[in-house]
């Protein structure tokens, strides 16, 4: 379980985090999203221990984690910004984390090879960008960590990988209930990947949602009465959006969804059907309802 709270963090005159509470808890994927300098990273790499709070705290299963080497064993983070020895291949970048993660599992190494299918000789200067992430992935997986932070790590990934690596994630998820931190400017890149999503805005926390429970929870109608309802009638609904769209009427509605579809049923519609949402649209109206434009935010 992640703990962090009241978190601030500084650079000269610049509050990058500024009082962020925030949990995560074991087993889940919470996914960190938010526009450039919004303080994802800086975020990331205090949860990591890299940095040190400047006020508040964060712990990892009641642990505080700056300069704490027993609780790094089991903690791995991957930076955006990867880093290698240079002139080492990928086998000596192995055996150097062997060295130092007592945790390392070479057989499960040896495994994801198999997954990136590159080879174990070949120096890591000398791959691609997204290989070298590839690589970093199957580095970190082989570390067995208990959490893993990860800063974009599918940045650069081309589609099959990024959807190789989102299974691995799960399944390392659903066998050791790992728990996962990781960052992207993407809501749609992440929305078949976490159960948790936080929006961070400017050093703050804007939004938290558990994206199951917001799924169920809000609905779009479509509908075409004989006669409008009176204004007083629908706003005793908890509408976020209304549009007209010549007889059809479009409705976004949070609340219960049978609930909401008896209190349409009452005013004897011509037709009423429920619409799918997309997670992008859940977030515009749920964002809309709290006075804030998330469009520029998480949307690319
Ligand atoms: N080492 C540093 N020294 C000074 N300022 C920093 C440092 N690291 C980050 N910042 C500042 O802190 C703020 C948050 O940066 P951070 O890198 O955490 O954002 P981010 O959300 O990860 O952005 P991006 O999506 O662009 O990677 C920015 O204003 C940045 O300029």
């Amino acid at each position: 379980m992640i703990e962090v709270t009241n978190l601030t963090k500084e650079f000269e005159n610049l509050e990058a985090i500024k009082g962020l509470t925030l949990n995560v808890n074991k087993g889940s994927i919470y996914g960190l999203l938010g526009s450039n300098g919004a303080g994802k990273t800086t975020l990331l790499k205090t949860l990591a221990g890299i940095y040190q709070e400047d006020g508040g705290k964060v712990t990892i299963d009641g642990k505080r984690v700056f300069e704490n080497e027993e609780l790094k064993q089991r903690v791995v983070y991957i930076s955006d910004a990867l880093y290698f020895f240079s002139s080492y291949t990928i086998e000596d970048m192995a055996k150097f984390y062997r060295g130092i993660y007592i945790r390392w599992n070479e057989n499960r190494f040896r495994q994801l090879q198999k997954v990136f299918n590159l080879d174990f000789n070949k120096k890591i200067h000398k791959l691609s960008k997204g290989m070298q992430r590839q690589v970093a992935i199957w580095l970190s997986l082989s570390m067995m960590p208990d959490v893993l932070i990860l800063d974009e790590p599918l940045d650069g990934l081309d589609s099959v990988m990024r959807q190789k690596v989102k299974n691995l994630l799960i399944q390392e998820v659903a066998d050791r209930e790992v728990t996962i931190i990781i960052s992207s400017h993407n809501l749609r890149e992440l929305e078949d990947l976490c159960d948790h999503v936080g929006i961070l805005h400017e050093g703050t926390l804007v939004l938290e949602k558990d994206l199951d429970e917001l799924k169920q929870d809000i609905h779009k109608i479509q509908v075409v009465f004989k006669e409008q309802p009176s204004k007083d009638r629908l706003e005793k609904m908890n509408l976020l959006y209304q549009e007209s769209r010549g007889s059809v009427q479009l409705y976004i509605v949070k609340g219960n969804k049978a609930k909401v579809m008896e209190q349409f049923k009452e005013f004897q519609p011509i037709i009423v059907d429920v619409l799918p949402l997309t997670l992008e649209e859940i977030f515009i109206y749920e964002m809309g309802d709290i006075g804030y434009a998330i469009e520029n935010i998480v949307f690319e």
